[in-house]
């Protein structure tokens, strides 16, 4: 099962735990509720450093929680199989996590209140990221080296596809007084002026040791030693290889580190192209 990928309406998927039909069922049919919160990004974009911010967030900086529960479970994934089972059903606000593309979200978000923590990173580091996490993985077509995870990141043959148009897709909720955007690089640079919008945005108020408490439990750190949190428990489904680790470097700029110059000349151009759109502004790292 390593070497491809499940297709759902021309975007590829990871071969475990994911089937286009439940996707569908989920596209059409799965209901938001106004309480809920949607953590959704483009894959390894810092993710479940979100999460875990937004859990410790509901638990009032309490680390209980994500020291006691699985992080998918936290925030199950809707597109996921096991996700979607388990938020289906499930009763009072939910956490929910999400690297849909806009056209495959379940349509009900729409005609909600949800309100949606939308998180981007350099996709440059994305990418870097992707290609070493992948590259120790079992779920989804394997690199055999940077330069060919480039080239494919480049054509949207990853997991979930092109990341310019994932980003192209959602930037059009811009604007929307349920949609907030964040960046990787600004949750690293102002770590506590971030996590206190996301509180003003989820209307959730934070005694100061309590945001003591949640910036010192999500630090890089810290989630790589949380077992609930840093992936280890994926050895036990064989998903992922001892060495592919989600709590890789936890930078940003690591890209500099792996492009060549015509590697990153060739990525300038395609960004200015793809995203002539939309104003700079948007990308606090370009
Ligand atoms: N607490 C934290 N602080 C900084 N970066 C974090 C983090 N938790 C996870 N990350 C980074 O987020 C990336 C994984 O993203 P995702 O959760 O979307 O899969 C990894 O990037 P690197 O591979 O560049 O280190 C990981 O190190
Ligand atoms: C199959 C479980 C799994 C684990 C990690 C994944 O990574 S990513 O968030 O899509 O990068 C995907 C699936």
């Amino acid at each position: 099962m390593s070497d491809r990928f499940v297709w759902f309406e021309g975007i590829p998927f990871p071969t475990m735990g994911y089937k286009p039909e439940l996707m569908r069922e989920a596209r059409d049919s799965f209901v938001f509720k106004d309480e809920d919160v949607l953590i959704l990004t483009f894959p390894k974009s810092g993710t479940n450093w979100l999460i875990e911010i937004v859990c410790l967030i509901y638990s009032k900086g309490d680390p209980k929680w994500i020291q006691s529960v699985p992080i998918w479970e936290r925030s199950p994934w809707v597109e996921a199989e096991h996700g979607y089972n388990s938020l289906k059903d499930k009763e009072g606000p939910r956490l929910i996590s999400s690297h849909l593309p806009i056209q495959l979200i379940p349509k009900s978000l729409f005609n909600s209140k949800a309100k949606v923590l939308y998180l981007i990173r350099n996709p440059r580091d994305s990418l870097v990221s992707g290609y070493f996490f992948y590259s120790n993985s079992n779920f989804t077509k394997k690199p055999e080296s940077l330069e060919q995870y480039f080239e494919w990141f480049i054509q949207g043959n990853v997991l979930y596809g092109s990341w310019f148009d994932h980003t192209c897709g959602w930037m059009s909720m811009r604007g929307k007084e349920n949609f907030l955007i964040l960046s990787y690089e600004e949750l690293k640079r102002d770590t506590r002026s971030t996590v206190e919008k996301i509180c003003q945005f989820l209307g959730k108020k934070l005694e100061p040791e309590e945001l003591n408490s949640l910036l010192k439990n999500s630090s890089f750190h810290a989630m790589k030693e949380n077992k609930m949190s840093n992936f280890t428990l994926l050895h036990d489904y064989s998903l992922v290889e001892k060495n592919a680790s989600l709590m890789r470097k936890g930078i940003t700029g690591d890209w500099k580190n792996h492009f060549t110059v015509a590697q990153a000349e060739a990525f300038d151009k395609i960004f200015q192209e793809k995203m002539a759109d939309l104003p700079r502004e948007l990308f606090p790292w370009e």
